[in-house]
């Protein structure tokens, strides 16, 4: 049974060079962001999370609302290993998969083939099950002859055709996505959009963090709402919705 658990989880940033005495107090409820603060050295701190508690089982399909520096992208980011909790633990049971920043890794004097090989590798796949996904891999960027090419010759949608080709061959247990993915021009998003949904539908546990009420309610059965790094709200997905896009 695949499973994510958060405890308590406490996210600092540490910012070195820049000085306390120069911040003013600040009501709360007017700023974005979350907490800035400062440590028992002196050291300003950003707080991107502040106590997150999260359960999630098979099945369940979260959405994160919240103002611009609420914490969603620094929740995803911890429940994909990119940051760890400065305070609290983090249990992930299931093969995860994460697709913010999925042009990461990608290296640009490599050929678009290597490319492909290379993460292929890093996401663990043994050579022979390689073999198959490459070539559904390269058919699916319809790269052709670029495949032979550095990918520092490709354009930024070229380049994020490939990413997204090797990005989503894989079938997660627990899917982590920042915003619906949209990748090249109107003939491949078509194709990139129902590659998604396929995603979407099979994986297990989904998190989705977006500001869109729409995609929201459409996609997720629950919505936890973050405001300066903490939990406002947590509940069914529609009502989370429309407390928040009421409130604006
Ligand atoms: N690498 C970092 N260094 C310092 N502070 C950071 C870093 N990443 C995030 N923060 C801070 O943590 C807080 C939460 O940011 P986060 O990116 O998680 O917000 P968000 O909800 O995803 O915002 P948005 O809707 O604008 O994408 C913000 O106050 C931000 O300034």
């Amino acid at each position: 049974m695949s499973s994510l658990i958060l405890e308590n989880v406490t996210v600092d940033f540490p910012i070195y060079n820049a000085k306390s005495r120069s911040l003013k107090s600040q009501v709360m409820s007017l700023a974005t962001g979350g907490t800035i603060g400062s440590n028992s050295d002196g050291v300003v701190v950003i707080r991107g999370l502040d106590n997150i508690n999260v359960n999630l089982n098979e099945g369940e399909r979260l959405g994160l609302l919240g103002h611009n520096g609420s914490g969603k992208t620094t929740l995803l980011r911890v429940m994909s290993g990119v940051y760890h909790p400065t305070v609290g633990r983090i249990a992930i049971n299931g093969k995860c998969t994460s697709l913010i920043n999925i042009s990461l890794g990608i290296d640009p004097e490599a050929t678009g083939r290597e490319n492909i090989r290379i993460r292929g590798a890093l996401l663990g796949f043994s050579a022979k099950e390689m073999a198959a996904k490459q070539a559904e891999i390269e058919e699916f960027s319809e790269l052709g002859n670029f495949l032979s090419m550095p990918v520092r010759t490709y354009s930024t949608g070229m380049q994020l055709r490939l990413a997204f080709s090797i990005s989503t061959v894989i079938e997660p247990e627990i899917l982590i996505m920042d915003e619906w993915l949209a990748a090249g021009d109107e003939g491949f998003q078509t194709k990139a959009n129902e590659r998604l949904h396929q995603l979407v539908n099979q994986t297990k546990i989904l998190i989705i963090a977006s500001h869109s009420k729409e995609l929201l309610v459409k996609n997720c059965s629950r919505i936890l709402w973050l405001e300066h790094g903490k939990v406002k709200m947590d509940g069914d997905a529609e009502t989370v919705a429309n407390a928040y896009f009421g409130h604006l």
